[in-house]
């Protein structure tokens, strides 16, 4: 553990650890992947200003997120399939950040269902919903996460056709996943995987077999969730959805600052900056690029949040110098959790946090929530 020291040594050793299919999963943008390393590599263009001789004492890291007190604005983004980067994965992860202090947001997509996240946990945590043709399973998931007292519902708007990432298709991962005579080789060079997954029953999309219609078992879920995925949406469903959940609503994967004026209006507590990791359409901007114009276009009406590329403390200071008030990671805690289960994903969150510690010092500061434009050198 003491040689790991970046999200980059989590990412290593997930490769090691972690069944080539599903370490790609994680790792893969939709088609050329520009935009996936556009989200990383932007964040490199913007400095900081360093400052000397001021008080840099007492430092904080604490602020909120929709008036929900967090001990840094890092908040755990929604993934797909967890539960296949390590056995029992979202249970995980989210014991992981309910320790830290930090939120956690269940995927509709997830391994562990909503009810198996619960019970493994005391505080409540965030769900994410995607709106699927099928509504009344829409509805069903929204009284589930209601019943299981999430305390945000997170809903992603920009999925209504899926991105296609090579990999994937390539590598036969679909549900259940094809066990080409490669996909057999890889599992079985990597025991501790294979043998945590053995140990649990939670193999499959467990918010929606046997919840949804159609979906009695994990035969029919691949043809059932790519035909699930809507064309149809508009901002029409955004009232009705926020109406029936009636709690906080965070509106994910807005890109544009025509969407997020649209999205100010739904009165929805917050919005996500995102481009769903670069994983959607490839050619979108980064995340981190198209973050302070978004922010000046909506101003104080909506809270903004980001996520996209993070991959270290000073990434989540720089989101925050440009006017998110909170970012996720996706990524970095799925490396984390792969490559060490839960104390992987507590590591990723500690080595962010020390960075995010340091550097704002550097920066002359001591209190996180005084990083604005003024800290960067432009
Ligand atoms: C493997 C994987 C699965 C994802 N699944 C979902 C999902 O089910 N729902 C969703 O809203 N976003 C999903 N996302 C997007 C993330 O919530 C987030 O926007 C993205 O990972 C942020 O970029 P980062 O990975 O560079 O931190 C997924 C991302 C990854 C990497
Ligand atoms: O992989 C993803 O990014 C994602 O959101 C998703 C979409 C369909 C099924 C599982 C995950």
């Amino acid at each position: 553990m003491s040689d790991i020291l970046t999200i980059a040594d989590l990412k290593d050793l997930a490769r090691r650890r972690v069944p080539k299919m599903f370490f790609d999963y994680a790792d893969s943008g939709a088609w050329t992947e520009s935009t996936y390393r556009a989200n990383e590599e932007d964040f490199q263009k913007i400095k900081f200003r360093q400052r000397v001789l001021v008080d840099m004492s007492n430092r904080s890291l604490e602020s909120t997120m929709i008036g929900q007190k967090v001990s840094m604005p890092v908040a755990l983004a929604p993934t797909g399939l967890t539960g296949m980067q390590h056995a029992d994965g979202e249970m995980l992860a989210a014991q992981a950040a309910e320790e830290f202090g930090v939120p956690f947001t269940l995927s509709t997509m997830s391994i562990c269902s909503i009810e198996d996240v619960a019970s493994v946990t005391k505080k409540p945590f965030w769900f994410q919903l995607y709106v699927l043709r099928d509504k009344d399973f829409v509805l069903n998931l929204i009284d589930r996460a209601k019943a299981a007292k999430c305390s945000a519902l997170v809903l992603t708007l920009d999925l209504q056709v899926l991105g296609q990432r090579h990999k994937d298709v390539r590598n036969g991962l679909s549900a259940p996943p094809k066990m080409t005579l490669a996909n057999i080789a890889n599992i079985a060079v990597r025991p501790g995987w294979w043998m945590g997954m053995a140990g649990t029953k939670r193999r499959t999309f467990r918010n929606i077999v046997g919840h949804a219609k159609g979906v009695g078992d994990v035969a029919s879920l691949s043809s059932w969730t790519t035909e699930q995925f809507d064309p149809h949406l508009s901002w029409k469903d955004v009232a009705w959805i926020k109406e029936r959940w009636g709690g906080k609503l965070i509106l994910k994967g807005i890109l544009d600052k025509e969407d997020a004026l649209l999205a100010a209006n739904t009165g929805a507590d917050a919005i996500i900056v995102s481009n769903h990791g670069g994983r959607q359409l490839d050619g979108a901007s980064s995340s981190i690029m198209a973050l302070e114009e978004i922010a000046d276009a909506v101003g104080d009406r909506i809270e903004v949040h980001m996520d996209g590329g993070i991959r270290s403390g000073q990434d989540v200071l720089k989101a925050l110098c440009l006017g998110a008030k909170g970012t996720y990671i996706g990524r970095p805690f799925l490396y984390g959790l792969g490559a060490l289960g839960k104390e992987g994903v507590t590591k990723a969150l500690e080595i962010i946090r020390k960075e995010m510690d340091i550097t704002l010092a550097l920066c002359g500061k001591r209190l996180v929530t005084d990083m604005g434009r003024d800290q960067l050198r432009r």
